[in-house]
């Protein structure tokens, strides 16, 4: 799928399809699971409090995960909940062995210590690859558990591009969840990368010098069309929520970190926002729980994949 004279326009790239495909490929695996080792992988998902965008995405991780054929089980605590409850519940799902993948929702209440919370979690079961140990294993070439955004990006990355060694890789953001890991994906992928952040001086330089811009920094349309190298790849991490008076007093609309009319003139491919990154990131979740499972249990994935498998 390459640009021509006529279309000028990058390649969408289609997250939603692929989480759809994804998804599809979780559910043969847990019916293969079930069927050769009575296996099926088990999450649990634990929101506290009731930020409302925070129940959509636990909605939709436990709906998604129960319709791929996992047992998914949603522990809802009040916003209230004490700090030494939540360790408590942490320790109870560690302890049983049904239980494949923890996942606590963030953000957590102004009471709640959230890395003491991902601290607790055992590394095998931290499906969102957020503790040290995973952090450690990836930074270090070990097989841990990946973050699921980044996880999602990578898939997409190697989907549109194939090999992406050699490539000037540039990722704006550092934050543990997105940056960090997307960078040391990135690298593990022989990527050449540079990490960028809200202080960075040239950023506008840095970018027009990539093949791949992945975008995490949290700032609406930061990104500027004229900043993207012709052909570039362009991956937007950015969920940000922007005023629309047009359509009423407090309304708002999600927009990304690039500005995606002007990128998309320039790319070669791009993801929008919504239906990029956000629908792979709950897809990797259910991809995560499974290959979480079949560790515990000493039992082989029923199809390793290259797309991206820590
Ligand atoms: N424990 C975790 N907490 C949080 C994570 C995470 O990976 N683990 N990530 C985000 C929230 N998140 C998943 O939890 C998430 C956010 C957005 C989407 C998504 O599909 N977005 C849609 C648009 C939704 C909208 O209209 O608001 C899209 O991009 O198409 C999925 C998952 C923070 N917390
Ligand atoms: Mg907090």
């Amino acid at each position: 799928m390459t640009q021509t004279p006529a279309d000028p326009q990058a390649t969408l790239i289609d997250g939603k399809a692929m989480a759809a495909r994804v998804r599809a490929h979780v559910a043969r695996d847990v019916a293969t699971l079930q069927e050769r080792h009575g296996l099926t992988p088990g999450l649990h998902v634990v929101i506290v409090g009731d930020n409302p965008a925070s129940q959509i995405y636990v909605r939709n991780k436990v709906a998604q995960a129960t319709e791929a054929g996992l047992a998914s089980v949603k522990h809802e605590l009040p916003a209230g909940t004490a700090e030494a409850d939540l360790l408590a519940l942490v320790a109870r799902l560690n302890a049983d062995p049904a239980v494949h993948g923890i996942l606590v929702q963030l953000p957590l209440p102004p009471q709640i210590d959230e890395q003491a919370v991902i601290a607790a979690i055992a590394p095998e079961k931290d499906v969102d690859g957020f503790h040290v140990i995973n952090a450690g294993k990836l930074a270090t070439g070990g097989d841990g558990l990946v973050p699921c955004t980044p996880l999602g990006c990578l898939i997409m990355l190697r989907d549109r591009l194939g090999d992406l060694s050699g490539l000037d890789a540039l990722v704006i953001g550092r934050s543990n969840i997105v940056g960090k890991p997307m960078a040391q994906l990135l690298l593990r992928e022989h990527c050449t990368v540079t990490v960028a952040h809200s202080r960075s001086r040239n950023l506008a330089d840095l970018c027009r010098r990539a093949d791949i811009v992945v975008a995490a920094v949290g700032r609406a349309h930061l990104v500027q069309g004229d900043w993207i190298k012709p052909g570039a790849t362009v991956i937007d991490v950015g969920m940000n929520r922007v005023p629309t008076p047009e359509k009423g007093a407090g309304k708002t609309r999600l927009a990304g970190d690039v500005d995606f009319a002007a990128a998309r003139a320039v790319a070669g491919a791009i993801t929008p926002v919504p239906g990029g990154v956000g629908p792979m990131t709950i897809a990797c979740l259910l991809k995560n729980t499974v290959t979480a499972a079949c560790r515990q249990a000493g039992v082989p994935l029923p199809s390793p994949d290259s797309s991206g498998d820590a």
